[in-house]
């Protein structure tokens, strides 16, 4: 009998670099990404961890490399229309609409994607809003908007979540409630990528740090120790 082979990655990065302006953001990133694997982003700011959720999310082309998906090309048009519906992307611009509910903004994510909206109260009740389910969202704190968003995470219930920055503004247990939340979405089989400066528990996590693009020059800081 042949050997197993082992199953191909769902997402593959060959050798990714990503031009911004002239200049290098990123180059030769190499990644293998299975079923149910989470990767923690850090690095500087300004180091390209966004740049490279961007072009995982198939927004921006890598200037040199490439991203496949199940082996096809992210950005190749036939293959992008299908890839983006894998996908949840979680970033500092809320998209929340003020004027609607708690609850109203996570139907209305539900609705978009041709749902009947009744995953919403569950999410919204997991995340710790159930009491704010029926108030307008211009009333949320700014934790509380980002639990918002992490319930939307949950409601559409897509198997790669590309999350910027989630636990900014999250108090700690806000934070444990997002890498719950993280853990049972791998145990499906999810994919996470996590791109913070703040410390975050995944287990058997993948992490991949941005080398810092500019050599670091003085600053206040250096000056006041
Ligand atoms: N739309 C754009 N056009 C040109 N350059 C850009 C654009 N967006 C980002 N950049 C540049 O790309 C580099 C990487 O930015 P990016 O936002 O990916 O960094 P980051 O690691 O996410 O930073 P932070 O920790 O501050 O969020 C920066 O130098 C930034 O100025």
């Amino acid at each position: 009998m042949p050997p197993l082979r082992p199953p191909p990655p769902r997402l593959l990065l060959n050798n990714v670099s990503c031009m911004r302006n002239a200049q290098t953001v990123l180059r030769d990133i190499n990644l293998s990404v299975h079923d149910g694997t989470a990767l923690v982003l850090t690095g500087a700011n300004g180091s390209g961890k966004t740049t490279l959720l961007r072009m995982l999310a198939g927004f921006s082309r890598p200037s040199a490399g490439e991203i496949l998906w199940n082996g096809h090309d992210v950005t190749s048009s036939g293959v992008f229309q299908q890839y983006k519906l894998q996908l949840n992307w979680m970033s500092l611009k809320d998209a929340v609409k003020e004027k609607l509910t708690v609850l109203e903004n996570v139907q209305w994510f539900e609705l978009l994607e041709g749902k009947d909206g009744s995953r919403a109260g569950p999410a919204i009740e997991l995340m710790g809003l159930g009491r704010l389910m029926n108030e307008k969202a211009r009333m949320l704190s700014m934790g509380q908007r980002k639990r918002l968003q992490l319930a939307r995470l949950l409601a559409i219930d897509r198997p790669i979540w590309l999350l910027d920055e989630p636990s900014v503004a999250l108090d700690a247990d806000g934070t444990r409630l997002l890498e719950y939340i993280i853990a049972e979405h791998r145990k499906k089989g999810g994919i996470v990528f996590v791109a913070t400066h703040l410390p975050i528990e995944i287990e058997d996590s993948m992490s991949l740090r941005l080398p810092q693009r500019f050599p670091r020059r003085k600053t206040l800081v250096d000056l006041v120790h």
